[in-house]
């Protein structure tokens, strides 16, 4: 049976409001539920748009946002897609740190997300079902919100970066929103403000950490692989400790992948092919320094050093390309206290003179004279003046990318870089960065975002029904959006702007499945698979 009157204006997948032609109001009895006048949806979203302008405060526009989207589905989609650039920072990265920090204070409404709590393993598929309501699901974003952008951990709240990514995967690349679910998986939280606040909606008890955690994990995947067979599972904002662990564990076995490692790796290495194509240089030529080698930092260093050999270099030597440094300095061999991703790259102390004294990033800068830095530190203002200006005295065109989330956490901003540098830097930002006037040139800043390539990825993968995600095909994605930059004009980003967002993660798209269809990897048999992408496009009209 088709819902009907009051069902299907307050189901957002279904509700049109004024947007209700004469006809359908008579067949779905709603005759007398709405003003008499129809509304064309183009007309629904002038209005929307103008409330939203009324808006001052980024968290008013988005609290405005949620409400339409909440209200209905395809209007909030249609108005997204004419000003996806101003809409972005507001229902994504940067603002919805904001609402992450005050979700128990604005809490209004779940948002169509599964809440999976670690206290009742026995419920995780019927909590599946009941949140999927009977849709066919293709695409889940998951969150612990053990590491929330830069933030550390945010219990349930985290839960609004699994609907912010999915918003931006519709709005990016056309993935129909009824196919998608956030999810967050409540395992605790070790955050002391949450657990005193007394208007706290997670579970009020430390983390769950070690085996119980992961078996909870395994339970999950098993009901979500069980219910929705054909679903791409994306993973987002997991803790170190825990990050690497899941992935590996899955990923040869199902289609999934890990935007913080794979996500960030690729659109890092996608920024560096820009920033190369201005420079005229090479990758082999580069030499690397990360600063933060956690989750993000080593999908970096990893899909580089992929890319490296590829290029011809054998594992040895691509090594030596990159020097890591985290909490501890420059990360050498002897150190007890690595992760497993960090050992793989350490460097030796007999390498260098004065091997105590690579404690700091100044330090390390001086040292190496890198030509790559890249900021996943947390650390916020950690590339000063000083070491970018060495950095600069050592390379023509140094490349610098502080990509620590949300804005208050970000190592440097693109201005200083460009003025430290006298407009030599090639710089990424990780939230959006404003045009760069100086001496004359106007300089573009791209954003470093995974936003940028996880929406095209992603789709290419549901769309192309693919059983696995494999490097091949990530490499195929990388090389698609780095080779879109217009290197010629001075000031030129290293990135495509947003703005192309949407026209970028098609072609993403494409070459993804493209690439499945390639090595077989698909489900269902497809003759054309760019013509699979196009006829998978969901778009926001009535
Ligand atoms: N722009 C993007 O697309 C993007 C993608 C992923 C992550 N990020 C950002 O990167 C940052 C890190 O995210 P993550 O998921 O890797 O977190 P993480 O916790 O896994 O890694 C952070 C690392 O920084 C290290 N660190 C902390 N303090 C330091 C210090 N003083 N000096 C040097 N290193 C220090 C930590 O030890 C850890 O290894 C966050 O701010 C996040 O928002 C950005
Ligand atoms: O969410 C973002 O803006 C990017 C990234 O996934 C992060 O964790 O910072
Ligand atoms: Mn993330």
């Amino acid at each position: 049976m088709h819902a009907k009157g009051y069902e299907v204006l307050r189901n957002p997948f279904l509700n049109k409001g004024t947007g209700f032609t004469l006809t359908e109001r008579k067949t779905l009895g709603l005759n007398g539920t709405l003003p008499s006048q129809v509304q064309t949806i183009d007309e629904q979203a002038e209005q929307a748009y103008q409330q939203f302008q009324s808006k001052t405060a980024p968290l008013e526009k988005r609290i405005f946002l949620m409400n339409l989207f909440n209200e209905n589905i395809t209007l909030f989609y249609h108005l997204m897609d004419q000003h996806v650039s101003e809409f972005m920072p507001i229902v994504y990265d940067p603002v919805v740190a904001d609402s992450i920090e005050q979700y128990n204070d604005i809490y209004i409404n779940p948002q169509n997300a599964t809440f999976l709590s670690v206290d009742k393993p026995e419920d995780i598929k019927q909590s599946l079902i009941n949140a999927a309501d009977g849709r066919d699901i293709k695409l889940i974003v998951v969150t612990d919100a053990e590491g929330i952008l830069g933030m550390g951990d945010w219990g349930v709240n985290g839960v609004d970066i699994a609907v912010g990514k999915l918003m931006v995967y519709t709005a990016a690349a056309g993935i129909d929103p009824a196919s998608v679910l956030p999810i967050s998986i409540d395992a605790g939280t070790n955050n002391q403000s949450l657990l005193e606040n007394e208007r706290y909606l997670g579970n009020k008890h430390a983390r769950i950490a070690g085996d119980a955690y992961l078996e909870f994990i395994d339970q999950f995947v098993i009901a979500e692989q069980e219910l929705f067979p054909e679903s791409l599972l994306h993973w987002e904002d997991f803790g170190r400790a825990n990050a690497q662990v899941i992935l590996d564990k899955y990923k040869n076995k199902i289609a999934t992948f890990n935007d913080d490692i794979q996500g960030t790796g690729m659109i890092v290495l996608a920024g560096v092919f820009g920033a190369l194509n201005i420079s005229k240089e090479r990758l082999i030529d580069q030499t690397f320094v990360t600063f933060g080698a956690g989750t993000a930092g080593m999908g970096i260093v990893n899909q580089i050093f992929t890319e490296l050999q590829e290029a011809g270099l054998s594992a040895k030597e691509a090594k030596k390309h990159f020097y890591l440094v985290d909490k501890q300095g420059l990360l050498f061999d002897d150190m007890s206290d690595l992760t497993v991703a960090q050992k793989a790259f350490t460097r030796t102390r007999n390498e260098f003179n004065h091997a105590e004294e690579l404690t700091t990033l100044s330090a390390v800068v001086k040292e190496i004279k890198p030509t790559v830095l890249i900021g996943t530190s947390t650390q916020p203002g950690t590339f000063t003046e000083e070491i970018v200006k060495e950095m600069a005295t050592h390379t023509a065109r140094p490349i610098i990318f502080p990509l620590s989330n949300p804005t208050k956490l970000a190592e440097a901003t693109a201005e200083n870089l460009i003025k430290w540098t006298d407009g030599k830097a090639l710089v990424a930002t990780g939230i959006p960065a404003e045009n760069v006037e100086y001496k004359g040139v106007t300089y573009k800043i791209g954003q470093g975002n995974n936003a940028l390539i996880y929406p095209g990825l992603g789709f290419g993968l549901v769309a192309s029904t693919a059983k696995l995600l494999t490097q091949k095909t990530i490499s195929a994605a990388i090389h698609a959006l780095g080779g879109l930059v217009d290197s010629d004009q001075e000031g030129a980003a290293v990135l495509p702007p947003v703005s192309n967002l949407t026209e970028f993660s098609q072609k993403i798209a494409e070459v993804t499945a493209q690439s499945v269809v390639n090595q077989g990897l698909n489900r269902e048999k497809i003759s054309d698979a760019k013509q699979v992408v196009r006829n998978a496009k969901w778009s926001a009209n009535y």
